[in-house]
């Protein structure tokens, strides 16, 4: 997988958010997108994603070696965000069967994803009735685990405690090899496993 940007931009009516964003991601390597509170780190990401539509500028993506119209990305991508909500209706067992149906898991059943994200005991239980950080554990499992080249990742440990944390990093560090990981984020230890850094605020202001 390798997403190429050429002269990125993105506004809101009249309010550029980033512009002239040149730059390379490629598989085997983890990028860390940096940037305060509000300076564009998911309006980023989600262009990458094909959520938002960029107002100026390529994006370039390659799947070994073929280019993918922005259209198809959504096929090569797992995404978790905060705004990414799960269906709560379902219990996780549902909820996995369901996930499956479009993407496949990287080499686990869903039992297996289970007792790796430690949620044996929950496995009949409503989304609903999870917890905030159960249910970033399954976001982030869902992510990780699914077999997609291009892993996207915005304020992975938000509502994480220290286990969770670990826990996210342990698993991360495992499944980044042979794809593509970005990752939003502005706490250190949420990028400390990724090779490169871009920081959304360096192209705030066009020149
Ligand atoms: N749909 C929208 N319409 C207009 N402005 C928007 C829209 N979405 C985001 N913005 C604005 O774009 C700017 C960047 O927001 P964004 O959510 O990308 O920042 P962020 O770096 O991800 O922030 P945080 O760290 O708080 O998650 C903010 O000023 C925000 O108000």
């Amino acid at each position: 997988m390798k997403i190429k940007l050429t002269g990125l931009g993105k506004r809101y009516n009249y309010d550029w958010i980033f512009r002239h964003l040149t730059s390379e991601f490629v598989s085997n390597k983890a990028y860390a997108i940096l940037g305060y509170n509000g300076s564009g780190k998911s309006t980023f990401i989600n262009t990458l994603s094909g959520n938002l539509v960029p107002s100026e500028g390529i994006i370039d993506y390659q799947v070994n070696s073929k280019t993918v119209p922005v259209e198809e990305v959504y096929r090569f991508l797992s995404f978790s965000a905060p705004y990414l909500e799960l269906i709560e209706e379902l219990t996780l067992t549902e909820l996995i069967q369901f996930h499956t149906r479009f993407k496949p898991l990287r080499n686990l059943t869903p039992n297996q994803l289970i007792q790796r994200m430690y949620l044996e005991k929950s496995r009949n239980k409503y989304v609903k009735d999870f917890s905030s950080g159960m249910k970033q554990r399954l976001k982030l499992g869902l992510a990780i685990y699914t077999d997609a080249p291009l892993l996207l990742l915005d304020e992975p440990t938000t509502n994480l405690d220290q286990t969770g944390i670990n826990w996210y990093l342990e698993h991360i560090s495992q499944n980044q090899a042979d794809r593509l990981v970005i990752v939003c984020s502005n706490i250190a230890h949420e990028y400390q496993f990724c090779h490169e850094t871009l920081d959304i605020t360096q192209y705030h202001f066009p020149k």
